[in-house]
């Protein structure tokens, strides 16, 4: 993989606040950015608006030099990207090998692993792939959403809190794994309150709070950035 990602005068808000002020931001493959500042910061708020689920405030993303799924060059950071929230968005009905299979199906693009081997690499046994995903104990169930990062292969990760619920042992697999995708091409923008040794590729952005009330200047130059989504 090869490519570049550049994040230009993007602003980010929530309920009509502005919560991210303008932010320009460079990702070359290789390369990671960890999320940090405190509760309320933002970090949630930047990842979901890269991740096409909140509209930007202004400014925008420019994807360079990345193919999508299909081969065609990507147009927008839905082409190339993965996005694990909060939330697992597991269906609980479903048995998890299912629903990683699924996931595979929708995200497209081929050379990912098989559902068992991604459960594998974050240390789950063969066996819960035939387990529903109601039934997946809380760092099971994070370790499940993680899985879905290798079953189709993307370049571009955006992660909040991605070891939330991991124990000790597997908070190092992961950032074993983060590395790995670096080294590989990937790109990963994460949001952590947590350390993750994601080696000399990593820089840090720390988002500060932003007064309440506070509004955006106009800037006008947002000619030639895609729309993010
Ligand atoms: N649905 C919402 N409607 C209105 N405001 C919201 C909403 N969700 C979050 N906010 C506000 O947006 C701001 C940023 O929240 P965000 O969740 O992005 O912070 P964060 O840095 O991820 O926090 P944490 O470390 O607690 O996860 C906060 O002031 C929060 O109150």
């Amino acid at each position: 993989m090869a490519g570049r990602l550049v994040i230009r005068g993007l602003a980010c808000g929530r309920g009509g606040r502005l919560v991210v002020p303008p932010l320009d931001l460079a990702l070359s493959a290789g390369e990671a950015v960890l999320v940090t500042g405190e509760n309320g910061a933002g970090k949630s708020t930047l990842l979901r608006t890269l991740a096409g689920l909140l509209p930007p405030l202004a400014g925008g993303v420019r994807v360079e030099g990345l193919p999508a799924a299909d081969g065609e060059p990507a147009r927008s950071l839905a082409d190339i990207a993965h996005y694990i929230g909060h939330r697992n968005a597991l269906k609980g009905a479903r048995r998890v090998g299912a629903e990683l299979a699924f996931w595979a199906r929708f995200l497209g693009g081929a050379g990912g692993l098989s559902p068992e081997a991604a459960l594998g690499a974050l240390g789950l046994p063969e066996g819960v792939a035939r387990l529903r995903c109601s039934d997946l104990s809380a760092g099971q169930a994070r370790r499940a959403a993680l899985a879905r990062l290798l079953v189709a292969p993307r370049p571009l990760w955006l992660l909040d809190e991605p070891t939330n619920a991991l124990d000790a042992a597997t908070q190092a697999r992961f950032a074993a794994l983060c590395r790995h995708h670096l080294s590989s091409g990937g790109m990963i923008l994460a949001a952590t309150h947590q350390p993750v040794d994601l080696g000399p590729a990593a820089r840090t952005l720390v988002l500060e709070p932003q007064p309440a009330g506070l509004a955006l200047a106009e800037s006008g130059e947002d000619e030639g950035w895609e729309a993010i989504g």
